[in-house]
């Protein structure tokens, strides 16, 4: 039989949806960001043989490292396309290089305004087919054992990178646009936003089944100019892939926003039209769920450091968590990615103590 995106096996675990959704569920749902990755031995076996965006680019690549975690740690209940939030800058004719040790590497980023005209927008999400192909093989591969969650980085973000060049810890670069440049700012906002639009509704009609925006330089930005360059762009995303999921006859699909330093504006956040929010570890549970009402999700929310602890420790730290979050609602993941170092054993332990709390 042909693999086609008509043609996928039935969902046996719809916890994450559910909760998603608002609706009641048997356990609490977990996953963790970045499950796919550094930390998994197999998966360096994978890149021992293969450069991090061929991996990315060859479906039965992207494929076999998505569902890696999932043969490890039966409690998963959901997994993540394997792929990264930088191809979209390299779609628009950037070139983005994963160097080991370092991370990504732009060796033209954008060295001022007039360069954003140089950016290829005319079929960019056509140059992305890879990543549809390897939602579509993933689907049928997965077995309908759990949903598979597609994802993006948020404007703001990839905007970052590309003016950056690669990670900041202080983005002077990016903040200097902000200041002097606030029309052009604007602008590549706007036309990252139509792309990431256009790409999220091409991952959903390929079998995408939750979509994720990231956000994840959001702890640069104080409340206001999150306001100013972050939640617009975000809020409009929402609601164009609403619209445009609709005007396809396609199947709407939930959504999870993560700005990762946002704890300052979750009332912001939960006006924007996501069904779920993620939450880095700094937010306290239950300030969190005040802020926000009873009508969204929330996802996270674990320091990625806590797993370095012993078995017994992360136990009783994931059952507090979920008891402070509750059923309801609720989502349990990390408060940002897992890290390399990890040990392979700790998710193990996260992943049942969730499915064991409340
Ligand atoms: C900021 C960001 C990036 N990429 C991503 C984000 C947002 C999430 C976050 O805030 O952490 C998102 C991402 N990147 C990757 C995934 C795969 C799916 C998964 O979550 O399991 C996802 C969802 C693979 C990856 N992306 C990367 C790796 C490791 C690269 C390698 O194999 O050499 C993986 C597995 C590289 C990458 N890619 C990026 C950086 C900064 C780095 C280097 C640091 C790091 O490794 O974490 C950009």
């Amino acid at each position: 039989m042909e693999l086609t995106n008509k043609n996928f096996p039935a969902l046996k675990n719809d916890r994450l949806l559910r909760a998603a959704l608002g609706k009641e569920v048997d356990k609490v749902p977990v996953w963790v960001m970045r499950q796919a990755g550094r930390y998994l031995p197999e998966f360096q076996a994978v890149r021992a043989k293969h450069d991090f965006f061929t991996v990315c680019r060859t479906p039965e690549l992207a494929c076999e490292v998505t569902l890696q975690p999932l043969r490890r740690y039966p409690h998963l209940d959901a997994s993540i396309i394997f792929s990264d939030i930088l191809v979209i800058p390299q779609a628009l004719g950037m070139t983005v290089e994963m160097h080991p040790g370092l991370g990504p590497v732009f060796p033209n980023p954008l060295k001022d305004p007039s360069e954003i005209d140089n950016l290829q927008e005319e079929n960019a999400v056509s140059r992305l087919d890879y990543v549809g192909k390897a939602i579509t093989l993933t689907r049928h591969k997965i077995e309908g054992k759990v949903p598979l969650i597609g994802f993006t980085g948020a404007p703001f973000t990839l905007m970052g990178y590309m003016i950056e060049g690669g990670g900041s810890k202080t983005m002077a670069k990016t903040k200097e646009w902000l200041e002097k440049y606030s029309n052009e700012v604007h602008k590549l906002l706007a036309m990252l936003s139509r792309v990431i639009v256009d790409y999220l509704v091409m991952q959903v009609e390929s079998g995408a089944q939750l979509l994720q925006v990231f956000e994840s330089s959001a702890d640069h930005l104080p409340r206001e100019l999150f306001k100013e360059f972050s939640a617009p762009y975000l809020k409009t995303i929402r609601s164009e892939v609403k619209r445009k999921l609709e005007a396809k006859q396609l199947e709407q699909v939930p959504m999870t926003v993560f700005a990762k330093g946002g704890g300052h504006s979750l009332d912001v956040q939960a006006g924007l039209g996501y069904e779920t929010l993620g939450l880095d570890w700094t937010v306290d549970p239950i300030e969190a769920r005040k802020i926000v009402g009873d009508n969204i999700t929330l996802q996270g929310n674990l320091d990625p450091q806590d797993l370095y602890k012993k078995p017994e420790e992360i136990r009783s730290m994931t059952i507090n968590m979920v008891r402070k979050f509750g059923k309801h609602r609720y989502i349990a993941n990390l408060g940002h990615g897992i890290t390399p170092q990890t040990p392979l054993e700790s998710m193990t332990v996260f992943t049942e103590a969730v499915h064991e709390a409340v």
